[in-house]
C-alpha cells in the first residue's frame, strides 16, 4: 500500500506545462485536496517547516502541498496570510497561481484539469495572469520576464502587460526585496534569450524600480543574448548586461549580487578599456616603446590578479568580445586582439618565480623586483612575437 492510496493528489504548475510542452520535467509539485495536515503525517509525509503546509513524500521526496487559497495582508511578498483546508477546491488553488500556463493539473490517471484553459495559452504562446490575485505579488513580474528569457516565443497577452504596469504604478514592485530580485534575475541571465527578461521588465515599467542604475540599450541586448549563446557562466552574463553601465557598483550593492558577480561586472570594464590601449599590432618603434607597451600589459594582468585568478582573466575576455561583437567593425580584428591577451597571459603565466628566486642574490625586495623583470621580459618577448614592432 502507498502512502498516497485514496489521497487525492495532483501534479501542478511547471512539471505539466514542461511536459505539455514536450520538455524535460524539472521537479514534480503535487496538490493535495480533501486532506488535513495531520492526516498528511499520519501517512507518514514529513512537513517542511516554513509558511505553507507543504509536505515531502516519504520515499520520492517530492513535494506536496494541501491546497491553498491566499490572501494579500500588507505589502510585499511577506504581506501574505493563507487559507488551507479540506474543503478548498482544486480551482481555486490553480485560480490564486501566476500564470494560465502555470494553472494546469495533472490526475494521476493522466486527466489534464485545465479549467482557466492554459493549454491554450501553451498554444498560442501567451502569457496571461491566471487571475486579478496576481496582482497580489510583486514577484509575479520578474517571473514572466524571466520566462520570456526561457521560453522565446512567447509574448504577454494585453491585460496582463496593463496589469503589470499598473502593479508598477501603485508602487507595488518598491517593496521587492533585492534577494527576490536577484534570484529571478539571475536565472534569468541564464536561460536562452536574456534580453527577453530586460525587454519585459522595460515594458512593464519595472526595470527602472529593479535596477535604477541599468543602461539598457539593443547593443547590450545583443551582447547579452550572445553572452548566453556562447554559454558563458552566470558572472560573465552578469558583466555583459552591465557592460554601459557606468553605476555598476552602485546596482550590484542594490542587488545584493554575489562578491563574484560585482567583480567581474568591474572588471570587464577596466578591461575594456585597458584592451583598446594596447594597440595591435603596433607602429613599427624602437625597443622603448616595446617595453612601455610590456609595462602596461603588465599593469593589467596585475590589476585583475590574474595570477591568482586567469580563468577569471580568460571568462574577462569573453565579455569583452560578447560586448564588441554587435558594434565592432572589424570583428576578426577584435577576435585577434582578445586572443592575443589570451596568449600574453600564457607568457606571463609560464615565468618560473621560484627558479628566478633561487638564482636572485639578495632580500624579498630584490626577489620580488627579479620576479617583476622576468615576467615583463616575458610579456614583451611574447609582444614581440604576435605582434612584431
Ligand atoms: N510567485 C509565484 C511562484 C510560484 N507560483 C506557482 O507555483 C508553481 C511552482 O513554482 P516554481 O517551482 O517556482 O516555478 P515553476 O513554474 O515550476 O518554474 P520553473 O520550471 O522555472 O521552476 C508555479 O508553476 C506557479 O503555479 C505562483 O503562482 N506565483
Amino acid at each position: 500500500m502507498s502512502v498516497t492510496d485514496g489521497l487525492d493528489v495532483y501534479v501542478v504548475g511547471g512539471a505539466v506545462r514542461d511536459e505539455l510542452l514536450g520538455l524535460p520535467q524539472g521537479d514534480r509539485d503535487w496538490v493535495v485536496v480533501g486532506a488535513s495536515p495531520q492526516e498528511m503525517v499520519r501517512r507518514g509525509f514529513q512537513p517542511v517547516g516554513g509558511d505553507f503546509p507543504v509536505f515531502l513524500h516519504p520515499q520520492t521526496k517530492e513535494e506536496y502541498a494541501l491546497a491553498r487559497t491566499e490572501r494579500k495582508a500588507g505589502r510585499g511578498y511577506k504581506g501574505f496570510t493563507f487559507h488551507t483546508g479540506p474543503e478548498v477546491t482544486l480551482e481555486e488553488d490553480l485560480k490564486r497561481r501566476d500564470l494560465t500556463i502555470n494553472a494546469m493539473a495533472r490526475r494521476t490517471d493522466g486527466t489534464l484539469v485545465d479549467p482557466l484553459r492554459g493549454r491554450d495559452d501553451l498554444e498560442r504562446r501567451v502569457f496571461r495572469h491566471a487571475s486579478q490575485a496576481f496582482a497580489e505579488d510583486p514577484v509575479r513580474i520578474l517571473r514572466v520576464a524571466r520566462f520570456a528569457a526561457r521560453f522565446t516565443e512567447f509574448t504577454l497577452a494585453g491585460g496582463t502587460l496593463q496589469l503589470c504596469r499598473d502593479m508598477v504604478a501603485s508602487g507595488e514592485t518598491d517593496a521587492l526585496v533585492p534577494e527576490r530580485v536577484w534570484k529571478e534575475v539571475s536565472r534569468g541571465l541564464m536561460n536562452e534569450k536574456p534580453s527577453r527578461m530586460f525587454t519585459v521588465l522595460q515594458d512593464t515599467n519595472a526595470l527602472a524600480v529593479v535596477m535604477p542604475q541599468l543602461h539598457w540599450n539593443t547593443e547590450v541586448a545583443q551582447a547579452t543574448d550572445l553572452s548566453a549563446a556562447r554559454i558563458l557562466p552566470l558572472p560573465s552574463r552578469y558583466a555583459v548586461a552591465l557592460s554601459q553601465t557606468r553605476e555598476h557598483a552602485a546596482l550590484s550593492v542594490h542587488l545584493k549580487v554575489p562578491a563574484e558577480c560585482a567583480d567581474y561586472a568591474r572588471l570587464a570594464q577596466v578591461l575594456s578599456e585597458r584592451l583598446d590601449m594596447l594597440p595591435l599590432p603596433p607602429s613599427p618603434t624602437a625597443q622603448a616603446h616595446l617595453l612601455s607597451r610590456a609595462q602596461y600589459v603588465l599593469e593589467t594582468l596585475e590589476v585583475t590578479d590574474s595570477l591568482r585568478k586567469p580563468t577569471r582573466f580568460r571568462d574577462l575576455l569573453g565579455v569583452v568580445l560578447c560586448t564588441r561583437h554587435s558594434a565592432a567593425e572589424n570583428l576578426q580584428a577584435e577576435i585577434t586582439r582578445i586572443e592575443s591577451w589570451s596568449e600574453i597571459l600564457d607568457c606571463y603565466l609560464r615565468v618560473d618565480a621560484g627558479a628566478v628566486a633561487r638564482q636572485t642574490a639578495g632580500g624579498t625586495n630584490a626577489i620580488k623586483a627579479a620576479v617583476r623583470a622576468a615576467r615583463l621580459d616575458a610579456i614583451a618577448a611574447c609582444l614581440e612575437k604576435i605582434a612584431p614592432g
